[in-house]
């Protein structure tokens, strides 16, 4: 069911109202309010209204239908990679990338105490898939299963719902503050460097002319034909061009498993001549490519 916990309702509620009155400067998140999500969005954009939606699905919408300005989405992190369905969602939605944000991600143990006011054992803990990945030795050496939830603050507005002391959540130490739980133990990512990349959506793409050239990126997915050497041919196209790619995935579309897609980040935009070259001579090897924006890095790669 795609509602959030009620000790969560409220707060939605008004920060949806907020929204509503100024759509333009409402960035939408997937995730209750105290997601990491939420809390990219206001590190990136202060001034911005945040817009709780359930899950990426619905943020993305909300920009499509005019709900938000932009979108704040989680793409890939340090320790756990890429975020589940991204690469379908960003595509489709027919939204253009118009900035990249990086946070550090620490996840704290979260729960309601037992009788006495100790906490644990626990049976399970509650969180994103990522979030749960991202604390998997942690999780492993307690013996604590591993459940999950549509976003890590959901997760801990559903644990405080239902008042069982054995059950816990993996979320941001924030979410304990704003659904009454108590913090175990902080920090209970694998990797203290645990980080996330997230991008912003919107409907218009940005002009590459007004990005700082020795600082744009540009994000695109490509289909390579299926024919030998399809990959590699394409991959020239940026070698020969003197063109820096800095992020390759490949995944798969559709159940043919012919059909291989990729997601690529290079440095530069249209309007550089190199950059431009490049993506004339990747036409020719791929049945389709597709620009997703292009932005202004937030962090130098390398
Ligand atoms: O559930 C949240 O808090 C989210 O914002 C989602 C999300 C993710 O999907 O990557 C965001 C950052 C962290 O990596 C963990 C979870």
């Amino acid at each position: 069911m795609r509602k959030f916990p009620q000790p969560a309702l409220a707060m939605v509620d008004s920060m949806r109202a907020a929204a509503a009155l100024e759509p333009e400067r409402a960035i939408s998140f997937g995730g209750a309010p105290g997601s990491n999500s939420h809390q990219s969005t206001m590190q990136f954009a202060p001034e911005a209204l945040p817009l709780p939606c359930y899950n990426f699905e619905d943020a993305l919408d909300a920009v499509k239908t005019g709900f938000a300005g932009a979108a704040m989405i989680p793409i890939e992190n340090s320790q756990h990679g890429r975020v589940a369905d991204i690469h379908f969602l960003l595509p489709e939605s027919g939204l253009a990338i118009v900035a990249e944000h990086f946070m550090a991600i620490t996840h704290a143990l979260m729960a309601l105490p037992g009788a006495g006011g100790t906490f644990g054992p626990f049976d399970a803990a509650y969180s994103h898939p990522q979030a749960l990945g991202q604390s998997r030795e942690y999780l492993l050496a307690r013996g604590i299963v591993p459940m999950a939830h549509a976003d890590t603050a959901g997760a801990a507005a559903y644990v405080a719902a239902r008042g069982e002391p054995n059950i816990a959540a993996l979320a941001p130490p924030m979410a304990a503050e704003l659904y009454g739980l108590t913090i175990v133990e902080n920090a209970v990512e694998d990797a203290h460097d645990n980080t996330t990349r997230f991008v912003l959506l919107a409907q218009e793409p940005r002009d590459p002319a007004a990005i700082d050239p020795a600082q744009a990126m540009t994000t695109f997915v490509f289909e390579v034909k299926n024919q030998p050497a399809a990959l590699y041919k394409a991959l020239g196209c940026f070698a020969t061009n003197g063109v820096n790619m800095t992020k390759l995935e490949s995944y798969q579309k559709g159940a043919s498993f012919a059909a291989t897609m990729f997601y690529a980040d290079i440095e530069g935009a249209p309007g550089n001549p190199a950059v431009d070259r490049a993506f004339e001579e990747l036409e020719f090897h791929c049945n389709t490519v597709r620009l997703l924006g292009s932005y202004q890095r937030a962090r130098k790669r390398g």
